[in-house]
């Protein structure tokens, strides 16, 4: 007899509708909304909206991250109610809700930008803060732009092997690789407050780097990595964006290739996942007000690996974001 999934049990912590209770359903059973959460029809107040943009027009090699939010969604069924490394209970501290997806139309990449910016704000209305699920980087700029409007300037720390502050691609200026130079134009981000952190491989020429610290960005390559190890660079982050409001970009190519083969335009010598989650617990001390989790292409794929890096992402954003009751626990290198 299949149980309507309105009356599916769940895990509820003081008014708090969670998880689809896995001692109950199996977890490979049940809805595939993000972590089983409930839908944002099913509660009545919203702390955080996860929404995924199923939009790929704007890249510049491989497609296929229209797939990504579904994907991640499907790779997220195994995630747990209790964060260790971070002690937090990120679905119980907070009301968490998948909000679908935002329809976008994919022959014209202006009027997509404008129905993800036009679906953010919306969203903004009902929930305190979005971690959206991409979808090719193309829609950080009206993820930003919903932001702004919201908090202001924002500082941004991207992750990326790419630095996506190019200016054009054969002439079209809104692409998955000039999102953040668009929004530094439009006075979206405080220019003194971003960076990026595991940027890599080639450049088109030295001007790139130049262009992008005009635009506003410090940059903690990916070969710094080593070095500085992971406290290093969550204090660059921390030194960096101080006390203002923080938007998280993460370009899941951010890692290596090894640890997310799904993606569109892959470089060799990123982060471990290892590295990257940790790097992301140190967003706890941080005012974060948005994240965004863009590129997964699961057409090139194998055994989840992609999805599942990727939703351990979105569930540090999630730690990162939920209410304490405890201090964060220092990060370990
Ligand atoms: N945002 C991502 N993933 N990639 C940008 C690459 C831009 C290029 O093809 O030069
Ligand atoms: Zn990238
Ligand atoms: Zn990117």
């Amino acid at each position: 007899m299949r149980t309507p999934a309105s009356d599916l049990p769940r895990i509820t912590t003081g008014g708090r509708v969670g998880q689809v209770d896995a001692t109950v359903v199996p977890r490979f059973a049940g809805p595939a909304t993000f972590a089983r959460l409930p839908r944002i029809d099913e509660v009545s107040d919203v702390d955080v909206a996860v929404v995924g943009v199923p939009f790929d027009s704007g890249v510049s090699y491989r497609p296929g991250a229209r797939f990504g939010p579904a994907h991640v969604r499907e790779s997220s069924r195994l995630l747990r109610p209790y964060n260790p490394a971070a002690d937090v209970e990120p679905f119980a501290s907070q009301q968490v809700v998948d909000a679908g997806d935002i329809p976008v139309n994919s022959f014209d990449i202006e009027d997509a930008i404008a129905q993800v910016e036009a679906g953010a704000r919306e969203l903004l209305e009902r929930a305190g803060r979005l971690v959206t699920i991409g979808g090719d980087h193309t829609i950080a700029l009206p993820l930003l732009r919903a932001v702004a409007a919201k908090h202001g300037p924002v500082a941004v720390v991207h992750f990326d092997a790419h630095l996506d502050t190019w200016d054009t691609y054969f002439g079209a200026a809104y692409t998955h690789g000039t999102p953040f130079r668009r929004a530094s134009e439009e006075g979206l981000v405080d220019r003194s407050g971003c960076l990026h952190v595991g940027t890599r491989g080639p450049l088109y020429s030295r001007q790139d780097l130049v262009d992008d610290r005009e635009l506003g960005f410090q940059v903690v390559p990916s070969v710094e990595m080593d070095d500085l190890g992971v406290r290093g660079v969550v204090e660059r982050i921390r030194d960096r964006v101080g006390e203002r409001p923080v938007y998280l970009s993460v370009d899941i190519d951010v890692l290596d290739p090894a640890f997310a083969p799904g993606t569109g335009t892959p470089e060799a010598g990123g982060l471990t996942s290892r590295e990257l989650l940790a790097v992301l617990r140190g967003f706890a001390e941080l005012d974060l007000v948005g994240a965004d989790l863009v590129e997964v292409a699961p057409v090139y794929d194998h055994a989840e690996v992609t999805g599942i890096a990727a939703s351990h992402v979105a569930y540090e954003m999630l730690s990162a974001m939920s209410p304490r009751t405890t201090p964060a626990p220092e990060v370990r290198p």
